[in-house]
């Protein structure tokens, strides 16, 4: 099995994530503030526990070469992504004191500790397929949203996040993500039992991502 398997095994909640309304109000500059800067707030916590979830990766390889994509992502995370979110925070008023003082609301506690639970007991295979909605979907996004006839440029204060997705750096991650994902996953068949727990994870982190969107929305 690969990747294009767990998403078209799940094409409806699929869509459902990457054309949310929360996103489609991110192309179009409508969404409130209020559920934007909730979603942010909530994010600098969900990237502190991805963190540990690459770390939890680090721990579960057996080679030193299996070693380094993790080490990569979560070099990644901490040197260039966790600052950029720590920028842009401060350009919508919220500071790093703030980020600091964050009550973790409940979506963002369901996924990173489902993501982290799978990586405690499960195999390295398992976790990275917990991990994959996340940027497998957020490229989906950057790359679905500039194409649609309601993304609008001007205007939109929502623009630098979109460009940031929809950018090369991002896209590529997404690429080489599927590709060593499609490797690890060569084997093992859709229908046996690990390709159905697979599944199962792929699903559950996809609905996970889907409760993140509506847990910002749910603020405005
Ligand atoms: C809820 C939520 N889901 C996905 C991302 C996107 N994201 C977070 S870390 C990372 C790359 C891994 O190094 C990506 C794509 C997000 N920010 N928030």
């Amino acid at each position: 099995m690969n990747v294009s398997d767990l998403i078209t095994a799940n094409q409806s909640l699929w869509q459902e994530y990457t054309q949310h309304r929360f996103v489609r109000q991110l192309g179009d500059g409508t969404l409130p503030d209020s559920a934007f800067r909730h979603y942010l707030i909530q994010d600098y916590l969900f990237l502190k526990h991805f963190a540990r979830a690459y770390a939890l990766a680090i721990y579960k390889c057996d080679s030193f070469s299996a070693m380094q994509r993790p080490l990569t992502a979560l070099t990644g995370l901490l040197e260039h992504e966790t600052s950029l979110h720590v920028a842009y925070c401060q350009e919508w008023g919220i500071s790093e004191q703030d980020l600091e003082n964050i009550e973790e609301d409940s979506g963002t506690v369901a996924y990173t500790r489902l993501v982290l639970d799978i990586g405690q007991s499960g195999s390295l295979t398992e976790l990275y397929v917990a991990l994959a909605p996340c940027a497998l979907g957020y490229a989906e996004i950057g790359a679905w949203l500039p194409k649609q006839s309601f993304t609008a440029r001007a205007n939109n204060p929502y623009i630098a996040w979109i460009d940031m997705y929809a950018g090369e750096t991002f896209q590529q991650l997404a690429v080489d993500e599927t590709r060593s994902l499609d490797e690890m996953m060569k084997e093992i068949s859709a229908d046996s039992q690990q390709g159905r727990k697979l599944n199962r994870i792929f699903r559950d982190a996809t609905r996970m991502e889907i409760a993140f969107w509506e847990q910002g929305l749910n603020k405005q």
